[in-house]
Formats: structure tokens, sequence, C-alpha cells
């Protein structure tokens, strides 16, 4: 049996379709159990003794994360460290998520997986103490890094453009924090090849690998892109384009600070996996007109 823990999450919830052909799949949600407390994880990995952990559960409120540091560290240190050692004493296949946010954003190129990090935000160290877990656990993990994930669900940058898009007359969003927009579906996708490959015992898969759309962008056009997008298909967008104004980070105080640079460079993963990723503009339409088929909040 194949668990995925945070199942009504963005990343989870397509999971749950995408793992569906490769066996039985159990989400686990809230309500089975709090996975900040370590007695809970145990309890819940000895009940359902899968063959593979996929752990999209994590704490993912960046700014929250700066006060609210023991939660955070719970969910992305401590529980993949115990889903780590479980795995290693069951045997378990493991594949969990790491972010941009590990990275420190300085310079313009692309991060590759080797470069050394430096992660700005408590969210960002939190990630990477867990990242490291896996890694020394020498259990053969699968980490794939990916970088501003939206869906058509969940708490997302996406859909947060289009409601303020419906509801403002001008918008100020940064524009010098340059990535890669990264929807959920093609994460989970990405996983259920990577999954497939493991129970099929292929060898050579583990470690970190970078999982992003290719391409790059900054919030502020990423905005104008959703906005225009969702125009074009007749949803009640009232702001103009020009009306949404780059401003730089310095004019957007917040309490975590961001990397400039989250581009990620993906050829690790295209080459492990024989696959091509999409353009981030191509995958925010697919996922855009998907959203609005959905939600019928058509004009
Ligand atoms: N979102 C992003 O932009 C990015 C995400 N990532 C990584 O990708 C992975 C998936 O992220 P994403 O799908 O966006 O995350 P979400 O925040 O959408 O989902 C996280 C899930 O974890 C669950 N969860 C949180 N705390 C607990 C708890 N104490 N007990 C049980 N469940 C809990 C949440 O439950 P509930 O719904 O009840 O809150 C939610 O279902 C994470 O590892 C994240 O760090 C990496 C880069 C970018
Ligand atoms: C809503 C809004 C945001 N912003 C800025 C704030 C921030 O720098 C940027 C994106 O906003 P968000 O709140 O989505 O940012 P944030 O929550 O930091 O997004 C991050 O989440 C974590 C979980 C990750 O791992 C990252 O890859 C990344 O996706 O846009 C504006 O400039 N104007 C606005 O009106």
């Amino acid at each position: 049996m194949i668990l995925v823990t945070g199942s009504e999450g963005q990343v989870g919830y397509e999971l749950l379709r995408t793992l569906a052909p490769l066996g039985r799949v159990k989400g686990l949600t809230r309500a089975d159990g709090d996975l900040s407390d370590r007695n809970t994880v145990l309890a819940l990995l000895n009940e359902h003794k899968p063959c593979c952990i996929v752990n999209a559960a994590a704490y993912t409120a960046v700014d929250k994360a700066e006060t609210d540091t023991e939660a955070a560290k719970a969910l992305n240190t401590t529980l993949p460290a115990t889903l780590a050692e479980w795995a290693k004493v069951n045997q378990t296949h493991l594949f969990h998520y790491s972010t941009d946010y590990v990275y420190d954003g300085s310079g313009t190129n692309p991060w590759v997986e080797t470069d050394p990090t430096g992660p700005l935000s408590v969210y960002g160290k939190t990630k990477l103490a867990g990242d490291q877990a896996l890694l020394e656990a020498g259990i053969g993990a699968v980490i794939f890094r990916t970088s501003w994930v939206y869906g058509a669900r969940g708490r997302n940058f996406m859909l947060t453009m289009i409601k303020l898009g419906q509801e403002r007359d001008e918008l100020s969003v940064v524009a010098d924090q340059w990535g890669t927009p990264t929807p959920a579906w093609l994460i989970a996708q990405v996983t259920a090849t990577a999954v497939r490959e493991k129970l099929k015992g292929t060898k050579g898969i583990e470690g970190v690998y970078h999982l992003t759309c290719t391409g790059d962008t900054n919030w502020c056009d990423f905005a104008r892109a959703i906005m225009q997008e969702a125009q074009a298909l007749g949803i009640s967008i009232r702001i103009e384009k020009d009306r949404i104004k780059p401003i730089p980070t310095a004019d957007y105080p917040a309490p975590a600070p961001r990397p400039l640079n989250s581009r990620l460079n993906v050829a690790k993963l295209e080459r492990a996996f024989n696959l091509q990723l999409p353009d981030w503009r191509n995958a925010m339409q697919l996922t855009i007109r998907d959203w609005a088929e959905h939600n019928r909040n058509l004009d």
C-alpha cells in the first residue's frame, strides 16, 4: 500500500489521483492524526504498514513559521526524520518534497542540486533540515525540490490573484523575485513516474531532484499572466494589466525573507526520467482552465 501524508494539501490531493493506477493508496488527513506528534506518526505507520510513503504534509505558511518555529520544525524536520527512521527498519520507499527556499537567492543562474544551500527563512531552514535527515538515513529516499506551487485548490498565488483581480482596481506585486511557478498536478504526475520505477526495482533513483516547470518569471509577471488568462476565459477580472504594478521586495514588507533567485535547473530530473517538463506559461493555462471548468465561475 502507498501511504500519502497531507492528502488534502495541494500536492497530496493530486497524488491520490496519479498514484491510484499503481496500487492501493491511503491518504492521511488531519482527521487521521496530528503528524507533528511522533508517536501518532509511528502508530499510523504501524497500522498501515505501507510499502511506499509519499510525504506531502508540511508546514507551508512561510511568514507564520518565523514565529511558530516549533510547529514548522515538527512538520518539516521531525516528521521526515521519523518517516525515514521507520522506512529504514521496514525497508519502505520514501518520497518527499523540498523547496527553492533552501537556497539563498544569490546570483541569476538556475541552482543545481549540488549547489550550496543557505536558507533565509525559518521555513527554508526547517525544510533543509528535513532533506538532510532523509539523505543521512541512507535509505535511497527521493526528494523533489520544487517551487512556487499552485493549483485549482488550496492556498496559493494563482487563486489569491484571481480573487484580488475580481475585487481590486490596482495591485502591487514584487517583480525582483525570480523563479518558476509549478502546478501541483505536474508534481504529482512526475512523482507517480518515480514511484512506478522504484516499485519496479529500477536502480539509481535517489537523492535530490529539482522539479519545476521550465522558463522563469517574477511574481508580478506571473500575476499579470494569470489575470490575462482568467480574462480570456471570461472570468470577471476588473483590474487592468497596467494597474498591476511591479514593486521591489523592499516595498512589500513581510516577516520572512524570500530568495531573489529561485530558478532551479531541472536537467537532472529530465535525464533521469527521460521526460520534458512543460513551460510554466503553458502549464498555467492548463491549470487555470481546469480550475475555471470546475468552478463554473464564468460570466
Ligand atoms: N506550496 C508551495 O509553494 C511549495 C511547496 N513545496 C513543498 O511541497 C510539499 C507539498 O506542498 P503543498 O501541497 O503546497 O502544501 P499544503 O500546505 O497545500 O499541504 C500540506 C498538507 O499538510 C497537512 N498538515 C500540515 N500540518 C499537519 C499536521 N500537524 N498534521 C497532519 N497534517 C498536517 C495539511 O493539512 P491541512 O490541509 O489540514 O492544513 C495539508 O494537507 C511540501 O513539502 C512543501 O514544503 C515546495 C515548494 C513550493
Ligand atoms: C498577495 C501578494 C503577494 N506578493 C508577493 C509576496 C511574495 O514575495 C510573493 C508570493 O506570495 P506568496 O504568499 O505566494 O509567497 P510564499 O508563501 O512565500 O510562496 C512560497 O511558498 C513556499 C511554501 C514555497 O516553498 C515557495 O516555493 C513559494 O511558493 O508575492 C505581492 O507582492 N503582492 C501581493 O498582493
